[in-house]
């Protein structure tokens, strides 16, 4: 209404005093635009307000230990797999269930039955564009899952940290990024030391996580620490896929055990196994089973062999269950008779636990009788769950951990010094102390390209070997909003700069004075910083290349394919005079051509060398350069373009860092009209039936 008023009076003001019509418009604007500002100022009092208080009950959580009670219930879930050919490939076919607060799921069923499809349906992340499309109904305490606003974790089949962090460091880290910044010291280490004893590692605290080159956790142990990570903050869903694969039958125990106490104390916890012992059996509460994607059995697990057994199938005294159940759903690809009667089986029980789901629907009465909402307050939206350090901090707390692991990568940096040195060792023994003949005009310009490829290379190599897999480190802790993409990446650069800078200075140090390249200090000193930038420009295209590869692999692939492109523009092999016109910009975009270039600059300008016999051939340095079209060129300005394709490269990462944030597909509702009307019905019962089951 003010803002009206105030609007009005603009109008009719300059026009009452004669002011020009233009002074008008621009005061209308001007009134605009405060009311927009009032408008944006109240909004964001009102929202860090309940941002506040939200983070003030967190913390209260926290400290009270608390977790919300998550009911999630599924109903007729489905899932499609669209195929290059256009039709679609049934994932899932009408699966229900339910998980409750306090109790342990398990998704069982043979290899390829769909228990990762509907853990990752359930956890909403099958990632988007993956070309499964997700039908049915999935609620978290009543509420559409999307919306309901809860805290979760997913803990992923494959264990991935900082290898050079201990069990100590990564889990105060996490804690450090996650939980509210307000919290004190003490308050955020109790946490930590509290998490320590749920997961059982206090012996393991100082232990480094290690990696292939460095001895560190077991395997058993590197899973309990991934679900320590995930459980800062205090999730009250809990998912693992598979979290037993790859460990022995001790180690399995084990992380099953942590995931039964997690249970315990209150939190929703659904882990997809593939056939555990009998004693991982019997810490399961409720166990969904499945076979071919389709539901075998939903409910809890003591009865299901009872279910079974009505129908005709007895699991032998003494019989590891799980076993007896895997055997039982599975399909025997030995014979085609075997393969008919296993599928014919296996249709006899779907068709039975359809019926089973049936009656007991039946017996509820119908869907609108069914327990839609269901108790568990849920305090925190999803997306404001987290509250994270701040961009300083983020960036101090990401610079220490680089840091830490960089400086303690001995088998790296060993391995790294020791590549340096023996290829100066080799270029060294080959280019011993040049003379100025004109024979040693070909060798320097030679050596100072073997020089620049070798730097480029080496650098190169080093991070695409390493950093495709930090990216998927880095992808879930950003999945879980611990940080941003600058801070990142700011952090990780202001930690290696200086230790990568180490290795082209080895390299240069021992390459110029046996070589015997021009004998004057400053030319020394400037051919090290070449090298140097030269090898940050390399570590820049190696992120840009690491990014964008979807592993290790692909990127060792591509990385050396794009440098070869700019060793052959790289001024030695290509006269950058010759070159056609419309690959003129690939020398400019050579960090090997401008490297090369400033050497040459930096080792013929002022040099002279002896005539050939005939008395001729290129007597000063002069002529070698204009020989090689670099005549024009200057240190400086070959260093600043050196400096332009390294900040592209780092900008590159950036934004390929940013957009590739992975997105997940949403489970669509079947429509509220006609057909699709009766399959919710459908879906409603199910959610009944399994909700009446388990109870
Ligand atoms: N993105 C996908 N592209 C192609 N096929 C897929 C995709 N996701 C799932 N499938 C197929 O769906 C079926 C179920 O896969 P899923 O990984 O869920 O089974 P699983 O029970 O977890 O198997 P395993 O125990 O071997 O991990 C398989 O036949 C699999 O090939």
């Amino acid at each position: 209404m003010l803002s009206f008023l105030l609007g009005t009076a603009a109008i009719v003001a300059p026009a009452q005093y004669g002011l020009p019509l233009g002074v008008g418009v621009a005061s209308l604007k001007a009134v605009r635009a405060a009311a927009k500002r009032r408008k944006e100022e109240r909004a964001r009092k009102l929202h860090s307000a309940s941002e506040s208080k939200l983070e003030a009950k967190f913390e209260q959580h926290l400290a009270a230990d608390i977790v919300e009670p998550v009911t999630l219930s599924w109903q007729d879930l489905h899932c499609t797999l669209k195929l290059k050919d256009g039709s679609t490939k049934p994932i899932l076919q009408g699966v229900s269930g339910v998980a409750r607060p306090g109790r342990l799921v398990g998704l069982m069923g043979p290899s390829g039955s769909g228990k990762t499809s509907l853990l990752t349906a359930l956890a909403g992340r099958v990632p988007a564009g993956s070309g499964l499309a997700l039908r049915g109904g999935l609620t978290v305490n009543g509420a559409p899952a999307a919306e309901a606003g809860h805290r979760q974790a997913f803990v992923a089949q494959e264990d991935l940290f900082y290898s050079m962090l201990s069990v100590q460091e990564t889990l105060s880290l996490a804690a450090e990024l996650r939980l509210p910044a307000a919290m004190s010291a003490e308050a955020r280490s109790a946490y930590v030391s509290h998490l320590v004893a749920v997961l059982g590692l206090a012996k393991a605290m100082g232990t480094l996580v290690g990696d292939e080159k460095t001895r560190g956790l077991s395997g058993g142990e590197k899973k309990r620490l991934s679900i320590g990570c995930e459980l800062v903050g205090s999730p009250s869903l809990v998912f693992a896929d598979e979290p037993t694969t790859g460990l022995d039958s001790f180690q399995a125990e084990k992380v099953m055990a942590t995931l039964a106490s997690l249970a315990r104390s209150g939190h929703t916890v659904v882990a997809s196994i593939h056939q555990p012992r009998s004693s991982i059996f019997a810490m399961f509460d409720d166990l969904v089973l499945l076979s071919e994607g389709q539901p075998v059995y939903s409910g809890p697990a003591d009865k299901a062999l009872e279910h079974f057994a009505s129908l005709g199938h007895h699991c032998p005294e003494h019989f590891n269950p799980a076993e007896f159940l895997a055997d039982l759903i599975s399909i025997d690809f030995a014979s085609p008779e075997a393969e008919a009667d296993s599928r014919a089986r296996l249709a006899k029980l779907v068709a039975a636990w359809r019926d089973v789901e049936q009656r007991q629907a039946g017996a509820i009465g119908n869907g609108n009788g069914l327990p839609s909402s269901v108790s568990g307050e849920v305090v925190l939206r999803r997306s404001e769950a987290l509250p994270r350090a701040g961009p300083l901090r983020q960036l101090r707390l990401l610079l220490v951990r680089s840091w830490r692991q960089v400086l303690r990568d001995r088998a790296t940096n060993v391995s790294r010094a020791m590549s340096n040195l023996s290829s100066a060792i080799v270029f060294g023994a080959i280019f011993f102390r040049m003379r100025y003949k004109q024979s040693n005009i070909q060798d320097r310009m030679g050596l100072l390209q073997v020089a620049a490829i070798n730097t480029a290379m080496a650098s190169l190599v080093k991070t695409l070997n390493i950093f495709p897999r930090e990216r998927t480190i880095v992808a879930r802790e950003r999945a879980r909003q611990s940080y941003g993409i600058l801070p990142y990446l700011t952090a990780k650069l202001a930690a290696e700069l200086p230790i990568g800078a180490l290795f082209p200075l080895l390299f240069g140090a021992i390459v110029y004075p046996t070589c015997g390249l021009h004998p004057s200090a400053t030319r020394f000193a400037r051919f090290l910083g070449i090298l140097t930038l030269e090898s940050f420009t390399s570590q820049a295209l190696g992120l840009a290349v690491g990014s964008v590869a979807p592993s290790t692999e692909a990127a060792m692939a591509i990385g050396p394919a794009v440098m070869l492109v700019w060793i052959v523009f790289g001024g030695y092999y290509v006269n950058a005079a010759n070159v056609p016109a419309v690959f003129k910009w690939l020398p400019r975009a050579s960090l090997i051509k401008q490297s090369f270039e400033a050497l040459c600059v930096n080792e013929f300008d002022g040099l002279t060398f002896e005539p050939d016999a005939a008395g001729g051939g290129m007597r000063d340095g002069k002529q070698v350069l204009q020989w090689l079209s670099f005549d024009k060129s200057s240190i400086a300005g070959r260093c600043a373009s050196q400096a332009r394709i390294l900040m592209f490269y780092y900008w590159a990462t950036f934004c390929i860092l940013r957009a590739s944030q992975q997105k997940y597909a949403a489970v669509k509702e079947p429509k509220v009209d006609g057909k699709s009307q009766e399959a919710k019905a459908e879906g409603q019962k199910a959610t009944g039936v399994a909700e009446a089951v388990a109870a």
